[in-house]
């Protein structure tokens, strides 16, 4: 399949990325993973503005419109068939000698677009069985609101959780409860959704925001607020959320069963009309 670099659609072959390139050598970038179900874009907006705001608060000009990316995404779509699958993105500062500054405006250092798509089925055995996670500390930056490169953190977190044979890694700091090493945390007590604020301790999750939007539509109570690793623990029910694992249940933390060790009725709820959601915007 194709690749795109800045405003081309190139063979992968024919994609070069320079040795200097800031994204390569400092982290010095942002990203974003949008769902493809049945050929369409979902959420694609969100995902793409979502990418804009990032990118203004690493103070990196992309210098190319929302639109522009929009059009180069949906013809690499096209031009790769992708059917159910995924689409990655990305922005670096681009290739300057190396420094920690930024490069000189008088070098006029343009910024690195590249995308890409992956045909990925979706999750279904693990959305239908749950999954297992473990707990660990957030050693992450004060600024996890800015979906950036600088993933080695969350990489660390989601090896250790490999290593026990887990799916993800459910992050605290302070001994509270942030998100998941690539997902956003949720809790069910007493028929209630629990999840940390959107604040500069976590990413403010696409999928949170349509999970958000379905609770209210559906008079489920969606509560914004901090929570311990203790509730974590002893909660009804629990389910991470990201754009690739949609409405994920876990049923077992730390090898101990979550409420009774299978997928909750309120997670099975969110799941059917976080379902609905898909088809409705996807006409699957
Ligand atoms: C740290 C973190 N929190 C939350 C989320 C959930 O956000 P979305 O609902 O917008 O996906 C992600 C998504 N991580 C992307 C999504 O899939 N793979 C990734 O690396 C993430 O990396």
């Amino acid at each position: 399949g194709k690749i795109i670099l800045g405003d081309q659609l190139l063979e992968r072959s024919d994609v070069l990325i320079d040795l200097e390139d800031r994204g390569y050598q400092f982290g010095d970038g942002v990203y974003e993973v949008i769902r493809v179900y049945g050929g369409k874009l979902f959420t694609m907006k969100e995902h793409i503005d979502r990418l804009f705001q990032s990118a203004k608060k690493i103070k990196l000009d992309i210098s190319m419109s929302p639109e522009q990316i929009q059009d180069l995404v949906e013809s690499l779509l096209k031009e790769n068939g992708v059917n159910f699958g995924s689409v990655y993105m990305q922005v670096t500062r681009g290739a300057a000698p190396r420094n920690h500054k930024f490069p000189l405006p008088a070098s006029n250092t343009k910024a690195v677009f590249t995308a890409y798509t992956n045909e990925v089925p979706r999750p279904q055995s693990q959305l239908e069985n749950g999954v297992e996670a473990i707990t660990a500390e957030d050693i992450r930056w004060l600024r996890c609101d800015i979906k950036s490169l600088n993933l080695l953190p969350n990489v660390l977190a989601k090896q250790e959780a490999a290593d026990s044979g887990c799916f993800e890694a459910i992050l605290h700091r302070n001994g509270i409860v942030t998100e998941g090493s690539s997902s956003n945390a949720y809790i069910v007590k007493n028929n209630e959704v629990m999840t940390h604020p959107a604040d500069n301790l976590i990413l403010n999750g696409i999928t949170r925001q349509v999970l958000a939007t379905l609770c209210k539509d559906n008079s489920i109570p969606f509560v914004e607020k901090e929570f311990e690793v203790h509730d974590l623990l002893h909660a009804d029910e629990v389910f991470i959320t990201s754009t690739t694992s949609e409405v994920m249940p876990v049923i077992k933390l730390d090898g101990r069963a979550v409420g009774n060790g299978v997928p909750g009725e309120i997670t099975r709820k969110l799941q059917s009309l976080f379902e609905a959601k898909i088809n409705q915007e996807t006409k699957v």
